[in-house]
């Protein structure tokens, strides 16, 4: 292939509706569903019916707060019942008239007794409650990831349960709480449901819900992006935190009465279980998961207290509905790991085809060319990276010249991904240093590097495999500091330079080898970089691709003036498009030059043909054909 295949692609391109358009038409689907399963089960089974879809809908609204952190976050929590159980307490305590108080809560602290608020106004405190509490607790929790941060979570839920029980003046211990007006009818709980649920859409689609989506992916390439996993984690952990405090708080005035249990175990097993059971990535499967797990739930209690079938008497089984919300959690995860309505929005195709030629979204040609930006050279000075017995880079020195492409070649382990790893601050020299115009990088953060321009790809492909091809570089456009319609052009625009306007919309994950490396390079662009780190950008592609890549890279070198370091074991490839070569082995730099003066030097060719050719042979002395 050559480069007249990017045109190719661009009428190919897919057309798709606005995004604003096809974020509106979906939350209507999820919405309606809600709506319509609330007012069936409430038509079809009189009082019964409004009792369960009363408690549906406050599940919805929960397991929607619950979806904010651990949708985003992929991180789950065992802490949201206490959330939950902070905001029922905190509002029975600020509503409940003071007659009934004085019986309850005989010792009540004269700073919380006799506030007699509105429900409204006692459900906003009960939310500023929840925002502080998981203010606190995020700053320390959030240091950790995956399965410890679950625990740690876990041990929020048992810290609040006994202090629940031990703050006996204030929640009358583990005895029931009562009094609360129970206001939470079925049209409160839908109208909390709705609401609950269209936040947890809009944030999973903002710029903070996408940028936690892709450091829950990998939390290294969204560094390198310059997103701050840390604080994408603690936004998403206040505002979902803060809400299930304030569904609580409706829940508490929905039961009228409770304890501390009401807000354990059984309720943190129930929550996990629906947006398990759903899939744990989208809003739509946490509004599935507490479909079938109310459904199965309520059918289950039915036969729970034993029951007579055909004259048979079937005997009690207490705990059936528990096992059995078990055996499917582990079913699910055995047979559909990503839950029972995946990782895809509900969706339906045929109406987007419609909306896309009502609506069609810009494409990529309305998109602003980008401009050539001048940068600085990146100064290495003395470079060095030890590991325990190992010296992976041994005081390196040179210039990486902005607005040049520089090779950087060696033999495998000579330290080349280790140089870019600490560029980019994964990790930390042992001794030198690594200017950036005036900026030591020394000094930055790996999340603050990209922010300078300076952008990378991975040996090892790193993209967010559960986004889409599109929402890869849009994150790392909004990462960039664009928004919203300037943020989707930016995205189209490094698509299209690419080559891969057509496979917008396709999971990362579902993509070639070669095609996934164009996606990391495209990311990169769409950060605006004034130097391009390219570790290996061309492993694994057929020589056809390779050619395309050389094309393409050499575009973008020559039209925006990036400063590109290409870091790859295809000498040809390297010598068709660097002007600079830079050579190490095994850590050391053993020469640079042109590529006729590195073909030719004895170091380079007894590092890569041994010393007994040295002398009698040249490397790759004849580059490539890349057209232009
Ligand atoms: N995190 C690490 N811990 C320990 N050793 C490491 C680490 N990263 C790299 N090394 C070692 O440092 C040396 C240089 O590795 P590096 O990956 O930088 O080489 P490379 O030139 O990129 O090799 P290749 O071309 O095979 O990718 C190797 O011996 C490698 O095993």
């Amino acid at each position: 292939m050559t480069d007249t295949a990017a045109p190719r692609q661009e009428a190919r391109t897919e057309s798709r509706a606005r995004p604003g358009v096809l974020h509106a038409v979906r939350l209507a689907l999820i919405l309606s569903v809600v709506l319509i399963a609330s007012l069936g089960l409430e038509a079809l089974f009189g009082r019964t019916g409004e009792r369960i879809a009363t408690q549906m809908c406050v599940s919805i609204a929960a397991i929607a707060a619950l979806a904010i952190f651990s949708g985003n976050s992929g991180i789950i929590s065992f802490g949201h019942a206490a959330f939950m159980a902070l905001g029922a307490y905190t509002s029975g305590i600020l509503t409940s008239p003071a007659g009934i108080q004085r019986s309850l809560l005989p010792d009540l602290p004269a700073a919380l007794a006799g506030w007699e608020l509105s429900i409204p106004m006692a459900n906003g405190a009960a939310l500023l409650v929840g925002l502080g509490f998981a203010a606190l607790t995020g700053l320390a929790l959030l240091r950790l990831k995956d399965a410890s941060a679950t625990i740690a979570t876990l041990g929020i839920l048992i810290i609040v349960h006994s202090v629940l029980i031990g703050a006996r003046h204030i929640t009358k211990g583990s005895q029931t709480f009562y009094g609360l007006p129970r206001i939470t009818t079925f049209e409160v709980a839908l109208y909390l449901a709705m609401i609950l649920v269209a936040l947890a859409y809009i944030f999973r689609e903002s710029r903070w819900g996408l940028a936690l989506r892709a450091v829950r992916d990998d939390e290294t390439a969204a560094e390198t992006l310059g997103i701050n996993a840390r604080r994408a984690r603690i936004v998403a952990w206040m505002l979902s935190g803060a809400l299930a405090t304030l569904v609580g708080a409706y829940y508490g005035h929905m039961l009228g009465a409770f304890s501390p249990k009401e807000f354990y175990f059984t309720l943190t097993f129930s929550l996990v279980a629906m947006l398990v059971i759903g899939g744990l990535t989208t809003v739509s499967g946490a509004v599935g998961g507490v479909l079938v797990v109310t459904a199965l739930q309520d059918s289950l209690r039915q036969i729970e207290g034993g029951f007579t079938l055909g004259g048979i008497e079937v005997p009690a089984f207490f705990g059936v509905t528990t096992v059995a919300l078990g055996l499917l959690i582990l079913a699910v995860i055995y047979f559909r790991p990503e839950g029972l309505f995946g990782n895809r929005e509900l969706r339906i195709p045929a109406l987007e085809r419609g909306l896309a030629r009502v609506f069609p979204a810009p494409d990529s040609q309305a998109a602003p060319p980008k401009d050539a930006r001048a940068g600085d050279d990146l100064v290495i000075e003395g470079l060095t990276k030890t590991f325990v017995g190992l010296t992976a880079t041994d005081d390196l020195s040179f210039v990486i010249r902005a607005g040049h492409v520089t090779g950087l070649i060696g033999p495998n382990g000579a330290g080349k991904s280790t140089l870019v790893n600490m560029l980019t601050g994964q990790y930390a020299p042992t001794s030198g240093s690594m200017r950036y115009g005036s900026v030591d990088l020394n000094a930055v953060a790996a999340h603050g590097i990209a922010g300078l321009g300076i952008a990378r790809t991975f040996q090892n492909i790193r993209l967010f495999h559960r986004l889409t091809v599109r929402e890869n570089v849009l994150v790392a456009a909004q990462a960039a500091g664009h928004r919203g319609a300037a943020a989707e052009a930016v995205a189209l625009r490094e698509l299209a330079a690419m080559g891969l306007s057509a496979m917008a919309s396709a999971e990362a994950s579902s993509l070639s080898y070669g095609a996934r490396r164009k996606v990391e390079i495209a990311r990169c662009l769409a950060t605006d970089p004034a130097i391009l780190l390219l570790d290996e950008p061309a492993a694994g592609m057929n020589p056809d691709e390779t050619r395309e890549l050389g094309a393409q890279l050499r575009r973008i070198a020559e039209e925006r003036g990036i400063g590109l370091l290409l870091i790859e074991h295809d000498l040809e490839f390297v010598n068709a498009l660097c002007g600079h070569i830079i050579v190490l082995n095994r850590g050391k730099k053993i020469a640079e030059g042109t590529p006729a003066e590195i073909g030719g030097h004895p170091a380079v060719i007894e590092a890569y043909m041994g010393r007994a050719r040295a002398g009698r042979e040249t490397i790759q002395p004849n580059p490539r054909e890349i057209p232009t």
